[in-house]
């Protein structure tokens, strides 16, 4: 079965040649249904990483397949199968939040757009703010809408941003569950980003650590838990960033 997500030898330069290498040599493939966290310090390569899945940064060198689609060559034949949220990425501030998920939904051609909004805004408690502009939606209201616009092509593959930044402690719960659940319910296959350990603990089945471009290790939570000899994600994290090897 092909992987839903197959880097290898993955670089991206913004400098000249011989200055470090914002990724630096990634090679990784994720499994179908699985969820996969990409983790690492501030710097360490992650959003350069996300943004070159996603096709919108080219690759210095080495391949990305995504859903069996090579993304430097043919990234049009893998995006509708494909969404994003980030909590960094502004959505059209004037437009309502219904709207936002029309003009979204409009790009992917999706059919019967109206009952999938009406479904979304329902499943992620937006109902109520539907005609609201997006501007002035709380932080955490914002990251709700994003990730209502990230589901509104139902992706086989998800790849997430920090998807409970700002939120509050019950609805950064409610959003980790609900996420589980579209797992569970649709098979697809998630990579999220996060600073967010917990989460991380919660959500993911495997730990990809990213330090100056590089995969350093790579494991299920627990896992790393055991190998480092630590009792939480969070203090392996700190060991990896301070650059400790296993006991
Ligand atoms: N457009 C750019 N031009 C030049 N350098 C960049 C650019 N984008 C990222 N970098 C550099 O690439 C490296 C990796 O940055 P990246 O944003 O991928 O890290 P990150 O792991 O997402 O960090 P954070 O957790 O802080 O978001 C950093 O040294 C950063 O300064």
């Amino acid at each position: 079965m092909t992987p839903p997500l197959r880097v290898t030898d993955l670089v991206k330069h913004f400098g000249p040649p011989g200055t470090p290498a914002a990724v630096d040599g990634l090679s990784f493939s994720v499994a179908p249904g699985s969820v996969t966290a990409l983790l690492g310090g501030n710097g360490a390569g992650k959003t350069t990483t996300i943004s070159m899945l996603l096709g919108l940064l080219v690759p210095t060198s080495g391949q990305i397949e995504v859903l069996g689609v090579d993304m430097v060559r043919n990234r049009y034949a893998a995006l509708p199968r494909l969404n994003f949220s980030s909590p960094y990425v502004e959505l059209p501030f004037r437009l309502t939040v219904e709207q936002n998920l029309g003009v979204y939904g409009r790009l992917y051609n999706l059919p019967r757009l109206a009952e999938r909004i009406d479904e979304l805004l329902e499943d992620l408690g937006l109902t109520a703010l539907r005609k609201r502009p997006l501007g002035s939606l709380s932080a955490g209201q914002k990251t709700r809408a994003g990730l209502a616009k990230a589901l509104i092509n139902k992706p086989e593959l998800l790849l997430l941003d920090e998807p409970t930044a700002s939120l509050d402690p019950d609805t950064g719960d409610w959003v980790r569950s609900y996420l589980a659940a579209y797992r569970q319910k649709t098979g697809a296959t998630l990579l999220l980003a996060s600073h967010n350990m917990m989460e991380v603990e919660r959500l993911a089945d495997r730990v990809l650590m990213m330090r100056g471009g590089k995969l350093v290790d790579d494991d299920t939570p627990q896992g790393l838990i055991a190998r480092y000899g630590r009792s939480t994600l969070e203090e392996v994290f700190l060991d990896i960033a301070r650059q400790k090897d296993p006991a």
